[in-house]
């Protein structure tokens, strides 16, 4: 499950998504976290003097930033989780993608500096926390083999870790899916239809990232993948392939 969005700013969603955490681990699921936090990088950014724009949804994120993007994302905010997880009676451990092996950067482009694409490589590290009652909670701070920090997006860093577990995959928000030109929500969404939204507008910012590595992760997984609110994750409990968000199927996806 990845959580992004205002996550960080809303107490009593962050208490309810854990507690549904917890009930999830008590019925016998496996729950791996992915977070985000782009806002509080943000707004850290902005209060340190620093310029921050996105192009495409991808955060630039020049070397010198660094220090500051991985101090809040792999920092205090890592931490943060894993103390709100600690409240749900969870034991949380905070990691990032660099830890264990679990991925490789490589740099998207020249352009974005330090922004990367993580490529999944051992999932040894989540088995291991998993099996000793642990939950893995994940930032999307990443390097490369030579030592570089790169600022990889959420929902690509929840992709990679849905891989590496072979994972029913969940991107949580703050909207309650993809929703259509009249505000709707969509509940099912495959190849074509996204491209079509993308060009006709629909799906602009982060949500046309969000799709994308959707679209990857159902690709890959052979799988559907859901798009949702972490405000309605509890309903996920009773029925866990339940469709609360929107639905993303990929081609390559054998239902
Ligand atoms: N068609 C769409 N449906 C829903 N949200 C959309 C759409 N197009 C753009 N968005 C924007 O995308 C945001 C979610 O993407 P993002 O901010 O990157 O989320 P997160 O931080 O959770 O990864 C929504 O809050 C909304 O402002
Ligand atoms: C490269 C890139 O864009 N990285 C993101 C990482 C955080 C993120 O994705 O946070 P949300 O899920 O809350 O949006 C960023 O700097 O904002």
């Amino acid at each position: 499950m990845k959580v992004g969005g205002d996550f960080f700013e809303d107490e009593q969603a962050q208490a309810s998504f854990f507690a549904s955490v917890a009930t999830l681990k008590n019925q016998g699921h496996n729950v791996a976290i992915v977070h985000g936090g782009g806002a509080q990088l943000q707004a850290q950014l902005t209060a340190l003097g620093f310029k921050s724009e996105k192009h495409e949804g991808l955060r630039i994120s020049p070397d010198e930033q660094m220090p500051v993007v991985a101090g809040v994302l792999a920092g205090t905010l890592n931490k943060k989780m894993v103390c709100m997880a600690a409240q749900a009676g969870l034991t949380g451990v905070g990691i990032s993608l660099a830890d264990g092996n679990l991925a490789v950067c490589e740099e998207v482009a020249p352009m974005l500096g330090a922004v990367g694409y993580p490529h999944p490589r051992s999932a040894k590290l989540l088995h291991q926390l998993m099996h000793a009652n642990l939950t893995p909670i994940i930032c999307s701070i990443g390097s490369d083999l030579n030592g570089r920090l790169y600022n990889v997006n959420a929902d690509q860093a929840a992709t990679c870790i849905s891989s590496l577990l072979y994972a029913d995959l969940y991107l949580l928000s703050d909207v309650s899916g993809v929703l259509d030109e009249k505000k709707q929500l969509i509940a099912h969404l495959d190849d074509s239809k996204i491209q079509q939204l993308v060009n006709s507008g629909v799906i602009t910012d982060g949500m046309i990232v969000k799709v994308k590595a959707a679209q990857e992760a159902s690709r890959t997984l052979g799988k559907a993948v859901q798009i949702g609110s972490w405000n309605d994750v509890s309903i996920l409990i009773d029925e866990l392939h339940r469709n609360t968000g929107t639905t993303i199927t990929s081609s390559g996806f054998l239902s």
